[in-house]
């Protein structure tokens, strides 16, 4: 298994098998990709087994196991993968291949090198300077709480339905997962904060929508719920996931809940993986 890569322009993706800890880059580059891709036979292989990556902003892309449900993620247009074509793989050098996805709307191809044995330094990376980062992968074993609020359920339940699938297609067991809903998002950052200190849990994805209405009830709940989330994961030492909508309206809610900008439940659960594996290898007391 190899944790690789970073993206040189959100157009281009370098691969670098050998790099294990992406010291390199920023965690928000990240992406995990099988052995077995890195040298792409056939195409098929790899769409199929790609993992993902994940940045809260701008590019990402997931083509693991369900295309259907994978995302890409360029300049801010999130795609549907299976609106991808993915185009042959080409050799460019006895290491190197290059891998082109053709994203219906995008104008320019996205090329992803994948490269098998030479190294790629960081101009500011020296022997001294430790980074450590989590992966993704390797997220078997792993437990999550998840805290949903019931307040607008018609968001919060496809965010929690997209956190689940998500954390599977992670080989996280659902008996690994516990969920736990609460009226609203004011009620989240208290039950997190008891979740997080009974040290079951690896880390805690906290789930709610709050839709602005008429008075500044929206102000209330929202930052409520953002500082309610933080002081939980700072009282009680687990990852805390900030997974509630702030919106304006419904349909900014919508679309972020499997609509047109992705489904924040499920970047919620690979937030939650690479902290949980942070915590895990590199944090632990
Ligand atoms: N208006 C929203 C709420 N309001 C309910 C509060 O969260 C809370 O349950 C109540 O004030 C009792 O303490 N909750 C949301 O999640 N989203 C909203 O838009
Ligand atoms: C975000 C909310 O709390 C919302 O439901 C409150 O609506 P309103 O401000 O119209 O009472």
């Amino acid at each position: 298994m190899f944790t690789v890569a970073f993206f040189t322009t959100h157009d281009h993706l370098d691969i670098h098998s050998d790099v294990c800890t992406p010291r390199d880059f920023t965690t928000h580059d990240q992406l995990d990709i099988d052995s077995d891709v890195c040298t792409p036979r056939d195409s098929t292989a790899f769409k199929t087994k790609m993992a993902a990556t994940t940045t809260a902003s701008s590019t990402f892309i997931h083509l693991l196991h369900d295309d259907t449900s994978s995302l890409l993620s360029s300049r801010g247009t999130r795609l549907r993968s299976s609106s991808l074509a993915l185009l042959p793989t080409r050799r460019t050098s006895s290491t190197s291949h290059l891998i082109q996805f053709s994203p219906k709307c995008l104008a320019n191809p996205l090329f992803v090198t994948a490269t098998t044995a030479e190294k790629k330094k960081s101009p500011f990376q020296t022997e001294a300077v430790r980074q450590l980062t989590g992966f993704l992968t390797k997220a078997e074993g792993f437990r999550f709480a998840i805290v949903v609020a019931r307040f607008n359920e018609i968001v919060t339940r496809p965010l929690m339905d997209g956190a689940l699938d998500t954390l599977k297609k992670y080989s996280v067991k659902e008996e690994d997962i516990d969920v736990v809903w609460v009226p609203g998002s004011f009620e989240i950052g208290l039950v997190a904060e008891k979740l997080g200190k009974s040290g079951k849990y690896h880390a805690i994805l906290c789930i709610g929508a709050v839709v602005r209405g008429d008075t500044t009830h929206y102000d209330a709940v929202a930052n409520s719920a953002a500082s309610g989330v933080l002081s939980a994961g700072l009282n009680s030492g687990v990852p805390c996931i900030f997974g509630v909508l702030t919106c304006e309206d419904m349909d900014q809610a919508l679309n972020r809940a499997g609509g047109k900008a992705g489904n924040k439940g499920s970047e919620a659960a690979l937030t939650a993986i690479e902290m949980a594996s942070l915590f895990e290898h590199h944090l632990k007391d």
